[in-house]
């Protein structure tokens, strides 16, 4: 099998992370075609055996365990936001290639993910109401938490290819546990501004109300989600929790 690291640069990995845009994107549509249906959120909607909590945790920790069994978290790039007490995997293990140092397994933010997803987006995107979809609205929340979650820990990636091209800048200041030096060494403005309009582009374009036999642009300013937020989101939560993930891996990369 061909070493990955010669396919491994900040531009593949760059793609990627403009692929998972879409994906985001995409997800956050799907969510806000139903209102807030807050009883997905309060724990005493419901009581069944087993501390569950909410609707919503009682879905992830059980589809996070199916989707343990079917080998899942054997991804790297993969994380569980219950990952206490989740089954092994019963499928033949994958060869994943080898990128990462094995101590970027300690990197986990989705406590903040899952956080920043209820408390500070999820309000902003979707209307308010309740149309008893309460299932079908904690399947699509968890959708937006997994796809979340790969984006910003694909910090990692991104790290090791930024500590594999510079590591004579990057060693100094791990050893110092510098991490202002390492956010600095890693922060690309440039790049930051182009994410944000073009994740706010693929809102306006993912989004908008399609018509036939009349292509005058009707839409009016109407779209599936506001653009502005997503775009907002990202410059706020993700490019933010993607560098953290990025500056707590590059403190673990020489352990
Ligand atoms: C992901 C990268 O690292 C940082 C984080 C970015 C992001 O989260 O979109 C963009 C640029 C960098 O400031 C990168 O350099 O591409």
């Amino acid at each position: 099998e061909s070493d990955v690291s010669d396919r491994l640069t900040l531009e593949s990995v760059r793609d990627s992370l403009i692929r998972q845009e879409d994906s985001i994107v995409f997800s956050l549509i799907e969510r806000a075609r139903f209102p807030l249906n807050a009883p997905t959120y309060d724990p005493s909607y419901f009581s069944m055996p087993g501390s569950y909590g909410s609707l919503v945790e009682l879905v992830v920790k059980q589809t996070e365990a199916v989707q343990a069994k079917a080998g899942r978290y054997e991804n790297p790039e993969e994380h569980p936001f219950f990952p206490d007490d989740l089954p092994p995997s019963q499928v033949p293990p994958h060869k994943y290639p080898r990128v990462l140092n094995p101590a970027a397994v300690f990197v986990n933010v989705n406590k903040k993910i899952w956080d920043v997803y209820f408390n500070k987006l999820l309000p902003l995107f979707v209307a308010p109401g309740d149309d008893g979809n309460y299932a079908s609205t904690a399947a699509r929340d968890l959708e937006c938490l997994q796809v979340l979650s790969r984006r910003i820990h694909y910090g990692k990636l991104v790290a090791e290819v930024k500590f594999r091209d510079e590591w004579t800048h990057y060693e100094p200041a791990i050893r110092a546990r510098d991490k202002k030096t390492l956010m600095d060494l890693l922060t690309a403005p440039a790049v930051e501004k182009a994410v944000k309009k073009r994740v706010a582009k693929k809102a306006r374009i993912f989004g908008q109300e399609v018509k036939v036999g009349d292509d005058s642009d009707e839409n009016k300013g109407k779209y599936k989600v506001d653009p502005a937020v997503v775009s907002r989101f990202y410059g706020d939560w993700v490019i933010p929790l993607t560098k953290d993930v990025e500056v707590q891996y590059l403190l673990h990369r020489l352990d």
